[in-house]
């Protein structure tokens, strides 16, 4: 479906660079003597209408940082943007309007998004309902058939697949034309078949109505499915892969993913743990700078070898 035939309320005209912003972000859980910091100083940009997915080991922290940008719960400290709107310092009348305007979400459990009792149609329909939007079936239908799931419009939750409900969840999450669409999980109950159509049907949605997508998973598969992936560790960003498709020599397309290691506001970086294993790496190392970059050695003074002298400085004595 193309889209001009479904109206769209999203003005991404007036989207500004950066509609997740996170600097530095901090969540700090403590109970019962014990304290467990799930972020760790986390930084994360993701502009106007990209697609992007967050992906990492189980532990790392990526539903702590959805459920912050859903706002159901507030950073122990640093900042948290979404669409200019700034997360800790909200009223409980704007989360209302954040969570009911700005966001919409796509949960792991298919029960979560969808009333049993409520067609496909009627789901989607719902929240236009709370907000008061006018023309509600027809958009409702337009999505399902952007959705590809048309074919569930009169059918409850319990009579379709999984993939197809969190297809209708991914329209119940646009209906009110968010700026921002977030997923925890999308993919996590569904066979694999299943998953690809709603990571499709996700990169559909974000390429038509431009709304900027954040899908957090543990599925490494859905590098395939996105241009851009974040990986956490530990509570904060590490590396980040890139994809892009290029012509080569003979005029064919090919697909390439580049890996980058993700820097900070103040310079700080996490080595790829490979790296880190492969060349022992502890403690210290030592930074070299040249021209165009900066080479990292092992701490040759812990091998017993004569530490070799740096380069004196041009200019200096
Ligand atoms: N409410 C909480 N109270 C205490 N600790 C918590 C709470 N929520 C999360 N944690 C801890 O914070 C860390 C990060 O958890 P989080 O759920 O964000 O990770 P995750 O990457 O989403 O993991 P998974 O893929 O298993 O869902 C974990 O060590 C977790 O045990």
């Amino acid at each position: 479906m193309s889209v001009d035939t479904l109206e769209l309320e999203q003005d991404v005209t007036t989207s500004v660079p950066g509609d997740i912003r996170c600097e530095d972000l901090v969540r700090i859980f403590s109970g019962q003597g014990v304290e467990v910091q799930a972020l760790q100083g986390l930084t994360l940009r993701v502009d106007a209408g990209e697609l992007v997915a967050v992906v990492g080991a189980s532990g790392s922290g990526k539903s702590t940082l959805l459920t912050i940008l859903s706002g159901l719960d507030t950073p122990s400290a640093g900042s948290a943007r979404v669409a200019g709107v700034d997360l800790l310092s909200m009223t409980a009348k704007q989360r209302v309007q954040y969570q009911r305007h700005t966001v919409g979400f796509v949960w792991q459990q298919t029960s979560r998004n969808l009333v049993p009792y409520l067609t496909a149609v009627e789901n989607v329909a719902l929240p236009m309902v709370l907000a008061r939007t006018p023309d509600r079936e027809r958009r409702a239908t337009d999505l399902l058939k952007l959705l590809d799931v048309a074919h569930c419009a009169d059918r409850t939750p319990s009579r379709m697949s999984g993939g197809e409900q969190q297809r209708v969840a991914v329209a119940v999450a646009v209906a009110n034309s968010p700026r921002v669409l977030l997923a925890d999980e999308p993919t996590g109950e569904l066979d694999e078949a299943s998953s690809v159509e709603v990571l499709e049907a996700m990169r559909g949605v974000n390429a038509e109505l431009g709304v900027t997508t954040l899908i957090v998973t543990h599925d490494p598969t859905v590098s395939d499915h996105v241009r851009r992936t974040v990986q956490i560790r530990d509570g904060r960003t590490s590396t980040e892969v890139l994809r892009r498709t290029e012509l080569d020599e003979a005029g064919a397309e090919r697909h390439v993913a580049e890996e980058f290691a993700v820097i900070d506001r103040v310079g700080r970086l996490q080595l790829p743990s490979d790296y880190v294993q492969s060349l022992e790496l502890r403690d210290r190392v030592r930074l070299a700078l040249e021209a165009d970059h900066v080479e990292v050695y092992r701490d040759a003074s812990r091998d017993g070898h004569a530490v070799p002298e740096a380069e004196p400085e041009e200019g200096s004595r």
